[in-house]
């Protein structure tokens, strides 16, 4: 496992710019971690809008695993690169710090014929909260596997009333099904619509403070996003 800093010695997390002119320089890199229980389709999710398929085959993830896919909005190229997390204790454990350091948005995700899956839900976002990912990091829920009709345990309106409590927009979804695949490209495309809008807006403060970064919670978030 390498740190991303590591992989692109050129290229550094928004968090970490130090001047304004390297701010015009850099390609922007959104980071967005998918979490949920095991088996609930985040490898497939992430493999689904990154490189445009549905895997064959995976096998449960081992630690975190991350992907990047370059954007455009609005005429600037960004980078957003996804944090596929293991869904499975034993594969977490140490690397749960990594990939929660420096987060910008955080998918939940639970299969729609697994209730617990559903359930299990509270537990990921009080893992979250516990990892001090703050309040104002935009956050969605993902309901999977919606092609498996006959099996659905999870309506649609349980869902919708747990994303509305917990502040999040709520997306079915298949990675498996391709005619679902524009779906699934919404999930991160949206994330990143937003987090652009929300971080030119930091980067006006960036320029004001003459060069000194402030990751300010004030800013307020206006979006002329086409997403
Ligand atoms: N029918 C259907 N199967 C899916 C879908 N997404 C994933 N799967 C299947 O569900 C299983 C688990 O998918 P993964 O993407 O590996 O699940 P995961 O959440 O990454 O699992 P961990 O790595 O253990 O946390 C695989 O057999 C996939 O083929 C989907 O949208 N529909």
């Amino acid at each position: 496992f390498l740190l991303p800093s590591l992989l692109h010695p050129s290229v550094q997390p928004f968090s970490s710019p130090t001047s304004s002119l390297e701010l015009s320089i850099q390609t922007r890199i959104f980071k967005i971690i998918v979490i949920g229980d095991s088996n609930v389709g985040k490898t497939c999710l992430t493999f689904r809008f990154t490189g445009g398929s549905f895997p064959d085959q995976t096998e449960a993830t081992i630690g975190v695993d991350f992907r990047e896919k370059a954007v455009e909005i609005e005429g600037e190229t960004i980078k957003v690169q996804v944090w596929d997390t293991a869904g499975q204790e034993r594969f977490r454990k140490s690397m749960v710090e990594h990939y929660y350091r420096n987060v910008h948005a955080v998918v939940f995700v639970y299969d729609v014929t697994k209730m617990t899956s559903f359930r299990n839900l509270q537990t990921w976002i009080e893992e979250c909260n516990g990892h001090r990912v703050s309040a104002s990091v935009p956050r969605v829920l993902v309901g999977n596997k919606c092609d498996l009709v006959d099996q659905i345990q999870v309506p649609s309106n349980m869902a919708l009333k747990f994303a509305d409590a917990h502040n999040m927009l709520l997306f079915e979804t298949s990675a498996k099904d391709p005619r679902e695949s524009q779906n699934v490209d919404s999930i991160f495309m949206s994330l990143a619509c937003h987090l652009k809008a929300q971080k030119s807006l930091l980067y006006r403060d960036v320029e004001r403070e003459d060069g000194r970064v402030r990751l300010t919670q004030e800013t307020e978030t206006k979006s002329n996003c086409p997403c």
